[in-house]
C-alpha cells in the first residue's frame, strides 16, 4: 500500500547561486574571486563573521569592520562569474557598494610584485563593453566616491598604482603584442572581472571598484605562490575596506 507522506516545505531563500537570506548580507561588500581569501578576509578582517553561503563553494560572509557591517563574498573567475554575483548582490540583497580585493599581472616594469593597482577604468576584450548598449563600446569605469576614497587611503600603504587595467577573457593570453599596446596606452595590469563589476555596478545603480595585487609579473615571469596569492592582501584589503567605508 502507498504510505501518505507529509513534507514541510522551507521556501526557497536567496537566489540561484546565493543561499543567503535577506538581510544577509551588509550593504558594503568586499569581493576576491578565490573562495579561500573569502574565508581569509573573513577570519583576520570582520569581527564576528558568520558564513552566509557556500553554493558551488562561493563562500561568503557578514560580520564589521570598525564597527560598521560589512560582508565578503567570492566572486569566482571571469567576467560571467563575477557578473552573477555582482547583479544578484545589487538586485536582490541590497547591496550598495562592491570592491573587487583581486590579483592581477603587472603590465609595466613601473610596477613590481605585490604592488597595489587601483582601477581607474578596465579596458576588455570581453563582449560586455559591445552588448550593453546597442552601437556604443561603453567607458567601464569605477565609483568616483570609492575611487577618491581608495586614493586617500592609498598615502599610507605605498606602493600603491592608480591607472587603467585590462579585464581580459583569456587568463592564457598568447598575444604578446596586446600588452606591448595596452602597455603604451598606460594600462597597469591584467586580470579577469574588474570590467564585468563596473558594468554591473552601472546597470544596478551601485558603486564599484577593484584594488589589486601584483601576484605576477607578464614581462619578467615572476610569480607568487598560490598560498601566498591567497594571504598576502592586506595592504590592498585595507584600501578596500577604506573605500567602502566612504561617506557612510
Ligand atoms: O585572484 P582573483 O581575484 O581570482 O583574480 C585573478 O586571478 C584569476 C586568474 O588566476 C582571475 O580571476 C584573475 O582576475
Ligand atoms: O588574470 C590574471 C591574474 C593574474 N595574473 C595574470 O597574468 N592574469
Amino acid at each position: 500500500m502507498k504510505q501518505e507522506t507529509t513534507t514541510t516545505r522551507t521556501p526557497p531563500t536567496g537566489t540561484p547561486h546565493i543561499a543567503a537570506a535577506p538581510g544577509d548580507f551588509a550593504p558594503l561588500v568586499l569581493m576576491p574571486g578565490d573562495p579561500r581569501r573569502a574565508r581569509h578576509i573573513a577570519e583576520t578582517f570582520l569581527k564576528d563573521a558568520r558564513q552566509v553561503t557556500d553554493v558551488r563553494g562561493i563562500l561568503g560572509y557578514t560580520g564589521t569592520h570598525l564597527g560598521v557591517p560589512m560582508s565578503v563574498l567570492a566572486s569566482g573567475m571571469g567576467i560571467p562569474s563575477m557578473s552573477i554575483y555582482a547583479t544578484e548582490l545589487f538586485r536582490h540583497y541590497d547591496v550598495r557598494r562592491i570592491v573587487r580585493v583581486g590579483t592581477a599581472g603587472a603590465i609595466p616594469l613601473s610596477v613590481s610584485l605585490r604592488d597595489v593597482i587601483i582601477a581607474s577604468a578596465a579596458h576588455t576584450d570581453s563582449s560586455v563593453s559591445g552588448l550593453l548598449v546597442g552601437g556604443v563600446t561603453l567607458s567601464l569605469t569605477p565609483s568616483y566616491r570609492l575611487l577618491r576614497a581608495a586614493a586617500d587611503a592609498a598615502r599610507w600603504e605605498e606602493p600603491v598604482h592608480i591607472g587603467p587595467v585590462f579585464s581580459s577573457d583569456h587568463f592564457y593570453l598568447d598575444r604578446p603584442g596586446v600588452f606591448d599596446a595596452l602597455a603604451g596606452r598606460g594600462t597597469l595590469a591584467v586580470e579577469m572581472e574588474a570590467a564585468g563589476l563596473y558594468a554591473v555596478a552601472g546597470a544596478e545603480g551601485g558603486e564599484a571598484l577593484a584594488v589589486l595585487t601584483a601576484s605576477d609579473h607578464v614581462r619578467t615571469g615572476e610569480a607568487l605562490s598560490a598560498e601566498e596569492r591567497e594571504t598576502c592582501f592586506d595592504r590592498a584589503v585595507r584600501i578596500a575596506a577604506a573605500a567602502l567605508l566612504a561617506d557612510v
